[in-house]
């Protein structure tokens, strides 16, 4: 069957045609609405790739979505009470849902009878037990405003996960991986028998690690005293913590490249940065080892994952009387396994593959 997948993510677009497992055609529109961007808008970027592809014969169009809210374990069938969901969870996942939006309603109105099919990044975390998804705060409130950790990149996790069990000729129904998908956003997962069962973004895709526009973790008092003390209204402190925040916020560079070479020519605002968010990532991973019992793997991906042996060195660094060790020959030189040979925690890079799994996901749906 043709799929078309698109992946609307905040300032991008990503899509892909495939037939089966085959890719027909794909493309990217990035820094969409940024200065010397390609296109002004999401709706002028879905214009455009929908002009560009081969709709002929198609059988289904796969959305990713990032906010599905308590709502959806699994992938669905696009109606209009989804797309009413999707909407009104917009206030949980602003830099994404809205994006999501424009690209179900361009694809709806060009092809009003084919099939459209909403995967969700926080389907795979339904698996979370309920310790893992509290916040510890009244729970009448939490109840009723559906406060509680949700977690995001889970067609990612999930994929990752299952890659990594098949690369180390384990069963993925046992495996225990700790999966680190480091993109523009970026998130940890601990992955046991194929189950999500903790990640690191929360109620939104805020929380966590250190990402390129957005903070990570950090103590709520920093946004009361922002407000109370600083005097900036509340859309000013989100825009701050969501774009302008993480390595743009510590650097003004939200791209780990150049953060990475900054820091190589000395600069110390960058060796900050890099250093912030290497560690980080290591509190996560002591945490996620912690919570699995041990691992048997750790695995690298998405655009700084997958192509910086100098984050997953430090990130890393100094953990080996827990058994999690790097082959430095083996990091530089970008293999898929980079832990020593019989080493106890598998250390590994494996590249994430969204849209072929979100194109799976909408298949076996249908
Ligand atoms: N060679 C590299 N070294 C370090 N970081 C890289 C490299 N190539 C890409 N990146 C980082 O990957 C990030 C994008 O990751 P990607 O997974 O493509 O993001 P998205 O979340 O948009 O899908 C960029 O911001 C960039 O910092
Ligand atoms: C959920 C999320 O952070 O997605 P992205 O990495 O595509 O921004
Ligand atoms: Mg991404």
């Amino acid at each position: 069957m043709k799929i078309l997948v698109l992946n609307t993510g905040s300032s991008s677009v990503k899509y892909r045609l495939f037939d089966g497992v085959e890719t027909l055609a794909k493309g990217l529109i990035e820094r969409i609405g940024e200065q010397g961007g390609e296109v002004p808008d999401h709706a002028a970027a879905l214009q455009r790739v929908m002009s560009s592809v081969d709709l002929e014969g198609l059988g289904a169009v796969g959305h990713r979505v990032v906010h599905g809210g308590a709502e959806f374990a699994g992938p669905t069938v696009i109606t209009d009470e989804v797309v009413a969901t999707i909407e009104r969870l917009v206030p949980l996942a602003p830099l994404h849902n809205p994006a999501a939006l424009t690209g179900i309603s361009v694809a709806r109105k060009l092809l009003p009878d084919v099939p459209q099919v909403a995967v969700f990044d926080t389907a795979f975390h339904q698996t979370i037990p309920p310790e893992g998804v509290a916040y510890a705060i009244d729970a009448d409130l939490a109840d009723r405003w559906q406060i509680r950790r949700y977690g995001f990149h889970g067609t990612s996790h999930a994929y990752v996960a299952r890659q990594t069990a098949e690369l180390l000729g384990l069963s993925p129904d046992d495996a225990k991986v700790i999966t680190l998908h480091l993109g523009n956003g970026a998130s940890a997962c601990a992955v046991d028998g194929g189950r999500s069962v903790a990640t690191s973004m929360g109620m939104s895709p805020l929380a966590g690690l250190v990402m390129g526009t957005r903070s990570g973790d950090l103590d709520p008092t920093v946004i009361f005293h922002l407000h109370r003390v600083a005097g900036l209204p509340v859309d000013e402190i989100e825009r701050s913590l969501t774009r302008y925040g993480g390595l743009q916020g510590l650097t003004g560079d939200n791209d780990m490249r150049t953060v990475q070479r900054r820091r190589d020519e000395g600069d110390p605002a960058a060796t900050l940065a890099f250093d912030l968010y290497c560690r980080r990532i290591k509190e996560y991973v002591g945490s996620y080892l912690a919570v699995l019992g041990g691992a048997d793997a750790i695995t690298f991906t998405a655009g700084v994952g997958e192509n910086a042996p100098a984050v997953r060195a430090a990130s890393l660094a100094g953990l080996s009387a827990l058994g999690v060790t790097i082959d430095e020959a083996r990091n530089q030189r970008g293999d898929r396994i980079i832990s020593p040979e019989n080493a106890r925690v598998a250390v590994c890079v494996v590249p994430t593959d969204e849209e072929l799994e979100i194109a799976q996901q909408v298949t076996a749906e249908l």
